[in-house]
């Protein structure tokens, strides 16, 4: 029987280790990182700039080889999978979202949004249909049909976490998601990541900077010269 006080370990990292460069130009940038995310939560990854962030995100998505360490999402053994298995299983289970939006330009917003679809091979209609849903929960339902040129940065935004959930990813990956937006902006796609990102059965890591988005979190990791040096519950109230 599973016991529901006990958060489950969606991605758990163990003892990353990671280094760029070889000889006198060699700089390790992750030195020695444990860490669990848990299914149901939205992590917040902060710290000092260069302090290894996002190469620890793309460590989690199995885009970068770790020199040393265990990274398990979903129970897979991640840094075990051979390279092709890897990019199948992040397609299968993982959703991105960038400070820039790379929304492609010649495709409207459902076009866009269907695209994680149609390389799934699910054919164009159905792609397309559940695209337009996925927009309607973002909000944007009405905007289906224009193109990322004809909407605001916030919207475009949102485009861009219906691309990202249309697969119903089971951890969703964020890097600064919200810098390229002024501050309700960035308020209101942190509300709705929240609201349609956040899950029992899934979770959602954030890298930000934007401290006017921190109390969006359920916890927070500081990550300073390649280690986690602090994690933070974070209380919001009014919520359980
Ligand atoms: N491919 C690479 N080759 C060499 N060095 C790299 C590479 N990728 C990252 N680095 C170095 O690793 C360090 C950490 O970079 P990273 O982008 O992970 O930091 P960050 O915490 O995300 O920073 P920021 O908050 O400024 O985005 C930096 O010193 C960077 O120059």
């Amino acid at each position: 029987m599973t016991d529901h006080h006990t958060p489950s370990a969606a991605v758990s990292l163990r003892g990353i280790v990671k280094s760029f460069g070889t000889g006198d130009t060699k700089v390790t940038v992750l030195r020695g990182i444990d860490l669990d995310i848990y299914l149901g939560e939205m992590l917040l990854l902060v710290g000092e700039s260069g302090g290894g962030k996002t190469t620890l995100l793309s460590a989690i998505a199995g885009i970068l080889d770790i020199d040393e360490g265990n990274i398990d999402v979903l129970g897979v053994p991640l840094s075990a999978l051979p390279a092709g298995k890897r990019t199948t299983f992040r397609g299968q289970t993982m959703g991105f979202i960038y400070q820039q939006f790379n929304l492609l330009p010649a495709l409207t917003a459902a076009e866009n949004v269907a695209v994680p679809l149609l390389i799934q091979r699910i054919n164009r209609s159905e792609a397309l249909r559940r695209a337009r849903v996925m927009l309607d929960r973002v909000g944007l339902g009405d905007r289906a049909e224009f193109l990322p040129k004809s909407l605001s940065g916030g919207q475009q935004q949102r485009v861009a976490i219906a691309r990202a959930l249309v697969n119903e990813p089971r951890l969703l990956i964020c890097d600064e998601p919200t810098a390229a937006l002024d501050g309700p902006n960035g308020q209101k796609i942190m509300e709705l990541l929240r609201e349609v990102g956040r899950a029992p059965d899934r979770c959602v890591v954030i890298v930000t900077h934007d401290s006017r988005i921190f109390h969006f979190g359920d916890r927070m990791a500081n990550l300073t010269d390649g280690r986690i040096v602090g994690i933070e519950t974070i209380t919001r109230e009014g919520t359980a």
